[in-house]
C-alpha cells in the first residue's frame, strides 16, 4: 500500500489557487458536446473524474481537442444526440460523468453500454433509471436492478407530461433528467418525490443550461419545467470556477492553523453551493473574508473553534471536512442530514466514523448524522482513504494539531486535485527539525544539545535509545543477535527522557546505558531491522512544536528526511578518540588512545556499513568539520544554518 506521510505541522497560512470545479467541469464538457457550435472552456479540471469524461465523449464521436498546457478545451458541438450510436463506455467512479451520461444517452436512440469500478457498481442508479423508463428508455441492469453496469437500447421516447424522479438519494438523478431532457425538443415536466437534497448543486446545473440557452422555470425546488423546441446553443467561452469544495481543505486549514489562507477562484460571485461552506466555518469562530473571485479564512480571535450543531444537508460534499475540524473544537460537534454520504464514494458516515475513532475521538454514528466527540490530545495514526479523494483531504487536516497522520492511497486524490498535497505543502508548516548525523564521539550530541537549548526546542539523542535497548537486553539476559525477541523488547521500552536523565523500568541509567557493554551492545542491536523498526515511530515522536534538534545516524536519512536543516558532523578519528579520551579521563574513568582509536574505526565501519539505515553524508546535508573546531564554534554554525533557512526570528 502506497503511503505518505504528513509531518505535525505548526501552522497554515498562505494563498492557494483552486483547480476547477468538478461539478461544473463535467457539466460544461456534457452541455458542449450536446450543443450547436464550438466552445471554448477554460481553467477545466485536469483530474480523473473530467478523464472518464472527456474518454466517454470521444467514443461518442464528439470531437474536442486540448489548447496548451492549462484547462483550456475547445469542444465541436454535435448539435444534439451523440452521432455513434453504439459504445462501450467506462466511467471509474465518477458520478457526474456516470449520471448524465445514462439520461442523454437512453434519450439518444443507440446501443450502449456504461460501466465503473466495482464501487460505482454499489451506487444507487434506481431512481434516474425509473424515471428515464417513464419516457419509454429501455435500460436494463445488467448485474443487479437498480445498479450499474447498465446496456441502453434504441427505443421510442414519449416525452411531454409529467416525469417523475426521487430527489432524496442524489440530486444528480434530477441534474441528469434535466441536462437530457432538451435532446427531445418536447416540454416536459419533471416533478420531484421527496424532500430534494443538495438543492445547490440543481442550482448549478440550471444556471449552466441557462448559460447553453436552456431556461429551465421551476416551482421551488419540487417542479420543473423542461421547454420543448429549444436545443443548447454554445455560448462561445465558458470559465469553470475554481472548485469550491476543494476550497474547504484549505479554509479549514486557515482556521486550524491560524491563518490566514486564501484560496482563489471562488468568492462571492460563485454558482456553488459549497461556498456556504465558508458560512459554516463562521459558525464555528473563524475568521472569514471574501471578494468576487476569492475567500480567506483564519482562527477564531481566541484560537479555539467553536463546537456545533449543523443541519449540512446543502454542503454534502464540504461537510466532510467539518467532521475533520471537530476535532479541533472546544466541545462535542454534530453533523445533521448527511444520508446522502452513504452512497458516495464509500460509506463516507461508516469510513468517517472510523478513521476519527482512530485518531482519538469519540464518535457516534447514526443513519444520517454524525456526533464527534474531539480528543484532549490526537492520536497519529495510519488513515484509510477507501478510494475517496475527500477522505484524503480532509484528514491531512490532522496534522494541524500538531500530530503525524499517514495518509494510506494518497494518489485517491487524483479523481479531483491531483496536486492537492503540493497546494497543502504550500500552506502548511510542518515542525522544524534539525538533524545531526555523524560517527561516534564526533560531538554531536554536545552540539545538538546545546542548540536546541539556544533555540528552545526539544532535543533527541536518538543514540541514548539505542543504548536503553542494550541495556533492557541484557538486563533480561537476551541474546544480543536475537531479532524477533529484540524487537519486541524495542517495542515495549518501558523507557523514556526526564530532567536530563535517562530512565528504564523507573531506574536512573544515565550512567549504565554509557558503559562499555551497552556502548558495545548498542551498536549491535542497532543493526537488527525489527530494533530499527520498533524505534522508528517513537523517535518521531519527538517531533513536537515549536521544533526539534535530533542526532543520531540515520536523523536526516530515515527518520526526518523532511528536515530542513540537516548537519552531517564529523572530525577526523584522531581527534574524536583524543575527545574521548579526555571525557573518560574527566570522568576519572581508564582510557587507553590505542584502544580508543581502534574501537572508533571498528565502530565507524559498521555504522557505514550495515544494510539498514548506514551512517552516510547525505547529498543534502551540510558537512561541519569540527576536527579544528571548538564547540563554541560548532553550535555557531549550526545556529547560523537554522537562522539561514528562516526557521526562526534574528
Ligand atoms: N568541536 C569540539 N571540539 C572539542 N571537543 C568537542 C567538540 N565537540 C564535542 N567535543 C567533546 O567531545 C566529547 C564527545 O562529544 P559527544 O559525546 O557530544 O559526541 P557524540 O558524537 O554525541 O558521541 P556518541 O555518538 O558516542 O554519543 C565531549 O566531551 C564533547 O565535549
Ligand atoms: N540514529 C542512530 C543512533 C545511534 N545508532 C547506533 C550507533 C551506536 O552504535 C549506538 C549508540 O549511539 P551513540 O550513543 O554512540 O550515538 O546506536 C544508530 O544506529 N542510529
Amino acid at each position: 500500500m502506497e503511503f505518505l506521510d504528513l509531518p505535525p505541522m505548526l501552522g497554515a497560512a498562505g494563498t492557494v489557487r483552486l483547480p476547477g470545479s468538478k461539478s461544473i467541469s463535467n457539466r460544461v464538457l456534457l452541455l458542449a458536446a450536446l450543443a450547436e457550435g464550438e466552445t471554448d472552456i477554460r481553467d477545466l479540471l485536469s483530474s480523473d473524474d473530467v478523464d472518464r469524461m472527456l474518454d466517454a465523449l470521444t467514443a461518442l464521436g464528439v470531437s474536442w481537442r486540448r489548447e496548451g498546457e492549462g484547462g483550456s478545451y475547445r469542444v465541436v458541438g454535435a448539435g444534439g444526440p451523440f452521432p455513434v450510436k453504439s459504445a462501450e463506455l467506462f466511467l471509474g467512479n465518477a458520478g457526474t460523468a456516470f449520471r448524465p451520461l445514462t439520461a442523454a444517452l437512453a434519450l439518444s436512440g443507440g446501443e450502449y453500454t456504461l460501466s465503473g469500478v466495482p464501487r460505482m457498481h454499489e451506487r444507487p442508479i434506481g431512481d434516474l433509471v425509473e424515471a428515464l423508463r417513464q419516457l419509454g428508455a429501455d435500460i436494463t441492469c445488467t448485474a443487479n436492478e437498480g445498479f450499474p453496469p447498465l446496456r441502453l437500447k434504441p427505443a421510442t421516447i414519449r416525452a411531454g407530461g409529467v416525469v417523475s424522479v426521487r430527489g432524496d438519494v442524489s440530486s444528480q438523478f434530477l441534474t441528469a433528467l434535466l441536462m437530457a431532457l432538451p435532446l427531445t425538443g418536447v416540454e416536459t415536466t419533471v416533478e420531484v418525490v421527496g424532500e430534494l437534497i443538495s438543492k445547490p448543486y440543481i442550482a448549478i446545473t440550471l444556471e449552466l443550461m441557462a448559460r447553453f440557452g436552456v431556461a429551465v422555470e421551476r416551482e421551488g425546488w419540487a417542479r420543473f419545467v423542461v421547454p420543448g423546441g429549444v436545443r443548447y446553443r454554445s455560448p462561445g467561452t465558458v470559465y469553470v470556477e475554481g472548485d469550491a469544495s476543494s476550497a474547504s481543505y484549505f479554509l479549514a486549514a486557515g482556521a486550524i492553523g491560524g491563518g490566514p489562507v486564501r484560496v482563489e477562484g471562488v468568492g462571492r460571485d460563485s454558482i456553488q453551493g459549497d461556498v456556504r461552506f465558508a458560512e459554516a466555518l463562521q459558525q464555528l469562530g473563524a475568521r472569514i473574508a471574501m471578494g468576487d473571485n476569492w475567500i480567506e479564512a483564519a482562527a477564531p480571535a481566541d484560537g479555539r473553534l467553536r463546537a456545533f450543531d449543523l443541519d449540512l444537508n446543502h454542503i454534502p460534499d464540504a461537510a466532510m471536512t467539518l467532521a475533520v475540524a471537530a476535532l479541533f473544537a472546544d466541545g462535542p460537534c454534530t453533523l445533521r442530514n448527511i444520508a446522502s454520504w452513504r452512497v458516495k464514494e464509500t460509506d463516507r458516515i461508516a469510513a468517517m466514523a472510523t478513521e476519527l475513532r482512530k485518531v482519538g475521538a469519540g464518535v457516534e454514528e447514526g443513519p444520517d448524522h454524525l456526533r464527534v466527540s474531539p480528543p484532549a490530545r490526537l492520536v497519529p495514526a495510519a488513515i484509510d482513504t477507501y478510494d475517496d479523494h475527500r477522505m484524503a483531504m480532509c484528514f491531512s487536516l490532522v496534522s494541524l494539531g500538531g500530530c503525524r497522520v499517514r495518509i494510506n492511497d494518497p494518489k485517491c486524490v487524483n479523481k479531483t486535485f491531483p496536486d492537492y498535497f503540493a497546494a497543502y505543502a504550500g500552506v502548511a508548516r510542518p515542525v522544524p527539525v534539525v538533524a545531526i548525523d555523524g560517527p561516534s564521539a564526533s560531538g554531536k550530541g554536545t552540539v545538538a544539545e546545546r542548540v536546541a537549548a539556544a533555540l528552545g526546542w526539544h532535543y533527541l539523542d536518538s543514540g541514548s535509545l539505542y543504548r536503553l535497548v542494550a541495556l533492557a537486553a541484557i538486563r533480561a539476559g537476551a541474546p544480543l543477535d536475537d531479532e524477533a525477541l529484540l524487537g519486541r523488547i524495542a517495542a515495549d521500552l518501558p523507557a523514556g527522557f526526564a530532567g536530563g536523565r535517562a530512565w528504564l523500568a523507573g531506574d536512573d541509567v544515565t550512567d549504565a546505558i554509557r558503559n562499555e557493554a551497552c556502548s558495545v551492545g548498542a551498536s549491535q542491536v542497532a543493526v537488527l531491522p525489527a530494533v530499527r523498526n520498533a524505534l522508528f515511530d517513537r523517535q518521531r515522536d519527538y517531533r513536537c512544536g515549536p521544533g526539534l534538534v535530533a542526532e543520531g545516524r540515520d536523523m536526516g536519512s530515515v527518520i526526518f528526511p523532511d528536515a530542513p536543516v540537516k548537519v552531517f558532523l564529523t572530525a577526523s578519528v584522531e581527534a574524536r578518540a583524543g575527545r574521548r579520551h579526555k571525557q573518560l579521563m574527566e570522568k576519572g574513568l581508564a582510557a587507553n588512545m590505542e584502544s580508543l582509536l581502534q574501537d572508533l574505526r571498528e565502530r565507524d565501519a559498521r555504522d557505514a556499513a550495515r544494510a539498514v539505515a548506514p551512517l552516510q553524508k547525505l547529498p543534502d546535508a551540510v558537512l561541519l568539520d569540527t576536527t579544528n573546531m571548538d564547540v563554541d564554534e560548532a553550535v555557531a554554525f549550526v545556529l547560523d544554518l537554522v537562522r539561514g533557512r528562516g526557521l526562526v526570528a534574528g
